[in-house]
């Protein structure tokens, strides 16, 4: 696993954790602007998911790193990213770039952190999609973060 540093996110809960996986997918990004990028082209994405609160379940955990990286890696490893129903060819606002995948991540991993009773957040990914390109997304705003 490569090492990274990583934007340490600005918030006021007592814990924060932190989880590293990859995942092998395939996309395309369909407008002119992509060049050589709107043919389809494999990437391993690097991710760091960052979650937050102040409880922890009845097993000592904010939430299971396992968990957060089977929501993940079942859904999009070794698949084309353009076939899954969260992404549609037809609209930009859901075109599998590096942008709006780690913002997809986000969201499916905050359906899942609502359904605990102990309600952490996701506040931060970090997704690398090559060597040299990388996005972090923060869904929630710095006001919002107590
Ligand atoms: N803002 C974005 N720009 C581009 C995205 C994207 O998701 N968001 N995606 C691509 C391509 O899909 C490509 O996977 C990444 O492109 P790039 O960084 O250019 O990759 P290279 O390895 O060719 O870059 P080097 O500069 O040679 O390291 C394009 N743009
Ligand atoms: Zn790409």
């Amino acid at each position: 696993m490569m090492q990274q540093i990583y934007p340490a996110p600005y918030h006021h809960f007592r814990f924060e954790l932190n989880k590293d996986f990859h995942f092998a997918a395939a996309h395309y990004i369909p407008c002119e602007d992509a060049g050589k990028c709107r043919q389809v082209h494999g990437h391993t994405y690097f991710a760091n998911i960052t979650i937050v609160g102040n409880e922890l379940n009845d097993s000592g955990f904010l939430v299971n790193f396992q968990d957060l990286k089977k929501l993940i890696h079942q859904r999009f490893d070794h698949t084309l990213l353009n076939e899954d129903s969260l992404f549609d060819d037809q609209d930009s606002e859901k075109f599998p770039t590096t942008e709006i995948v780690a913002k997809t991540v986000a969201e499916i991993i905050q359906q899942h952190l609502d359904q605990l009773p102990n309600k952490p957040k996701c506040i931060q990914v970090f997704l690398r999609e090559t060597p040299t390109s990388y996005c972090v997304y923060r869904p929630i705003s710095g006001a919002n973060l107590s």
